[in-house]
């Protein structure tokens, strides 16, 4: 766990950039930290690892206050992922993640056969471990720069703006192996960024703050989205709060019943019992199955844009469970959205 106390930062030219800060970063979780820019996230950040000095206040990891430790020995124990990555151009990718281990004096053999066993961890293949950093595309990088990161398996991750730089697309795939990777490996991350939907997707807290380094309102997501505190975090979160609150939920409490026989529309299956497509009497339509983790806004999606309104769920295994109204779906939809504090 990591705690702020009381903690704030002053620069010399008179700037404040946190302002009393009392925080608990929990053992395991993702806490993402958002806001306005030049309210203090980074500043935040870096306080964790002591690359900035808090300028009163207490920070804590594991129990320990950072002040008291050697500041070189804490940040090798902390992982650090930012924007760009920022890989050392002139070392191999393998030598890039191997850094750390080997400043912690593995030798370069056990150094580098890990680096090669955290590269298939963050998704990349071997060969990439003997190119430069230039050569490999931004999204590669930043999976370099997370396996970086993890060589020396530290508890703490922090990662400020790890995937701003990518495109859309890529940042989705790096956004879901960085969930899969915390499903596995459970470290206490802080994570930064500017776009609240990421922070939605990745966050099991998130901490708003606003100018002047004043945290507004600390909570999991859907606690967010449905009470958000007030205006500032209401506006910050932006006018679809109710679809990013049924992106949270998912699929699994809605009803289902068994496939239409004789009406318009018939679902065809393959002999494993796995949809292929909907029937009609003339026209055929792709079907795109569900299973109970999808969240209700896909959900939603798929009931609109579907001529047969209805949605095929699917076990886990593909085969046929049952399907669900557009109707089943919106009345779900409906109370999800009933949560939603309406804040004038
Ligand atoms: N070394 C420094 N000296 C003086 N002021 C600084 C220093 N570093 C940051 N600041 C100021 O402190 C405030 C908070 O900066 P910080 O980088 O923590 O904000 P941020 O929320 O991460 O911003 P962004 O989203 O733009 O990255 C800003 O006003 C910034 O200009």
């Amino acid at each position: 766990m990591i705690q702020f106390d009381a903690v704030h930062k002053r620069f010399p030219n008179g700037t404040t950039a946190v302002h009393d800060l009392t925080l608990e970063m929990p053992q395991g979780g993702v806490t993402v930290l958002v806001g306005s820019s030049g309210c203090g996230k980074t500043t935040t950040l870096r306080m964790i690892n002591r690359m900035v000095e808090p300028t009163s206040g207490t920070i804590r990891v594991g129990g320990r206050d950072v002040t008291r430790q050697d500041a070189a020995e804490l940040r090798r124990s902390i992982g650090y992922v930012i924007q760009q990555a920022g890989l050392f151009p002139h070392r191999t990718v393998l030598d890039n993640i191997a850094t750390v281990p080997l400043l912690l004096g593995q030798s370069r053999r056990r150094a580098r056969a890990r680096a090669a066993e955290l590269l298939e961890t963050v998704g990349l293949a071997p060969e990439a471990g003997k190119r430069y950093p230039h050569q490999l595309s931004g999204g590669q990088q930043q999976r370099v720069g997370v396996a970086r990161a993890l060589a020396a398996d530290p508890p703490v991750l922090l990662m400020d703006e790890p995937f701003g730089a990518v495109d859309p697309v890529v940042r989705t795939q790096l956004q879901d192996e960085l969930l899969r990777l915390q499903d596995e490996l459970s470290k206490t991350i802080v994570f930064v960024t500017h776009d609240i939907d990421e922070a939605v997707r990745l966050g099991d807290q998130i901490a708003v703050f606003r100018t002047g380094g004043h945290l507004v309102q600390c909570a999991p997501p859907a606690d967010l989205l449905a009470r958000p505190a007030d205006d500032f975090v209401a506006d910050f979160l932006g006018a679809e709060r109710g679809l990013k609150l049924l992106s949270l939920k998912t699929l699994a409490d809605v009803p289902q019943g068994p496939a239409p026989q004789g009406g318009t529309w018939a679902l065809v299956l393959d002999a494993q019992g796995r949809p292929l497509h909907w029937a009609s009497k003339d026209t055929e339509v792709p079907v795109r199955p569900l299973t109970d983790g999808d969240s209700l806004l896909s959900a939603l999606n798929e009931s609109v844009a579907s001529p047969t309104g209805l949605i095929a769920r699917v076990d886990a295994d593909g085969t046929l469970t049952g399907v669900s109204s557009r109707d089943d779906i919106h009345e779900h939809a409906g109370r999800a959205h009933a949560e939603v504090r309406v804040v004038a």
